[in-house]
């Protein structure tokens, strides 16, 4: 086989101005080859679906366990004590992977889903009193915040600190950048508030939380890994969630034809969800660490070297997507790899859908038209596609 050295590329994909702007930069990375070396991190970039998901498939070539950022834990010491899934390899992230799949999965959340419907019903009716608000705060990060900790089983006065601790966190696997350095200063403090979160006696009974605990006293994970075990859902069951959601209504307040057949058929809320997190892809990017020298298209990725998987690039890979710009109810979304694929493919995406078809009955029965009332505004972060303000105006029934 002759080894070919891939295209060695200057471009930061952590710079703020591609942060705010991802998709030329993502449409080079595409082009210049199935594997490129980002010089500026000596990294290895995989930008198109299929080398994507092949790394995201073959977890024992790309491994987990090193981190998933850009910082090598075989060579520095993570920010926090790593993850237990997310950072895990197997036999490591066996038992609490399936600790999670069991309490988070489709049929767990049948008992959430009256509820949910029910606080989204309630919210929309509150925000709808106006005809203009920001979508950001009024529902992208309200309605998360309501139910979602409720579920891990969370008191209502201690929760307005998880979206800049997740913020954070989402930032720590990038490069130690601008955005990093700008959360540091209250990391102390939120890690401290979320830890604590994390003690039994903290999460009230019959939540995920306590569910987890429960787990451990049934031996299926120990004592010591259950705080961790509820430490990956308050990292990672808010921020994703809330972007997600904000993306769903960019995408229908520009797309007025997509809003229609929704309000037609709200049956659609769950592909639209979808749809949107191909689209949009609120987390962009995850890094995984070579395991041994591996070869993927012609290039060999040296044992140890980090590979940056881009998966708002993948999901809009004219390779695997027709007209991938475009937003499509009628799509087939399942290849997407907004929420991973295979080993680590995302354990809380049930829950996530569940909140978006929430929201979006509620506003399907309520809102004739949606349409932007403003410029848009971004919030960057150096692996999460985000809305910081989207004002709208909407067209009661
Ligand atoms: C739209 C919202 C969400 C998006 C886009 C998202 C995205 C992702 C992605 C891309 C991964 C794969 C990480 C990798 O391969 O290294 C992942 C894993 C994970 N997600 Fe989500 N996620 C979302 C919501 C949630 C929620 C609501 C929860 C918790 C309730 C959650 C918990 C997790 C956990 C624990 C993992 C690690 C799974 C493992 O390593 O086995 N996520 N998510
Ligand atoms: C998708 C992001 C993500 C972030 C953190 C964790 C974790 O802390 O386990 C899991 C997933």
């Amino acid at each position: 086989m002759v080894v070919t050295a891939p295209p060695s590329l200057d471009a930061d994909p952590f710079d703020e101005e591609v942060l705010r702007d991802p998709l030329a930069l993502q449409a080079e990375l595409r082009d210049a080859g199935p594997v490129v070396h980002l010089r500026r991190y000596d990294v290895y970039g995989l930008a198109r679906h299929e080398q994507v998901h092949a790394a995201l498939t073959d977890w024992q070539s790309f491994q987990s366990g090193a981190g998933v950022g850009l910082a090598n834990f075989r060579e520095e010491k993570p920010w926090r004590p790593p993850s237990l899934l997310l950072e895990a390899d197997p036999p490591r992230h066996d038992a609490p992977r399936a600790v999670l799949t069991k309490i988070l999965g489709p049929r767990a959340l049948r008992r959430l889903r009256e509820s949910w419907h029910a606080e989204a019903e309630a919210l929309v009716d509150e925000v709808l009193t106006d005809r203009e608000f920001d979508a950001v705060p009024a529902l992208a990060q309200a309605f998360p915040l309501r139910v979602f900790p409720d579920a891990v089983g969370l008191p209502r006065d201690d929760r307005e600190h998880l979206l800049a601790y997740g913020d954070h966190a989402f930032n720590a696997f990038g490069p130690p950048n601008g955005l990093v350095a700008r959360g540091a200063p209250r990391v102390a403090e939120l890690s401290g508030r979320v830890n604590a979160q994390c003690a039994r006696d903290k999460l009230a009974d019959g939540g995920f939380g306590a569910r987890i605990w429960a787990a451990a006293d049934h031996g299926d994970i120990t004592h010591e890994q259950a705080p961790l075990v509820v430490r990956s859902l308050l990292t990672a069951g808010v921020d994703t969630t809330v972007h997600a959601l904000a993306a769903i209504l960019y995408a229908l307040a520009t797309h007025p034809g997509q809003w229609r057949r929704l309000r037609d058929d709200p049956g659609l809320a769950r592909v639209a969800f979808d749809e949107a997190v191909r689209w949009e892809s609120p987390v962009q990017t995850f890094f995984r660490t070579a395991t041994t020298d591996c070869d993927i298209a012609g290039t060999t990725i040296p044992e140890g070297r980090k590979i940056l998987m881009f998966l708002g690039a993948a999901n809009r890979d004219p390779r695997r997507w027709d007209s991938p710009d475009a937003f499509d109810l009628s799509r087939d979304t399942s290849a997407h790899v907004g929420f991973g694929m295979g080993l680590h493919q995302c354990v809380g995406q049930h829950v996530a859908r569940l909140e978006a078809e929430a929201l979006l009955t509620a506003l399907a029965r309520r809102v004739r038209r949606i349409e932007p009332a403003g410029t848009p505004v971004r919030h960057l972060n150096n692996t999460l596609r985000a809305w910081a303000s989207m004002p709208v105006r909407i067209h009661p029934e």
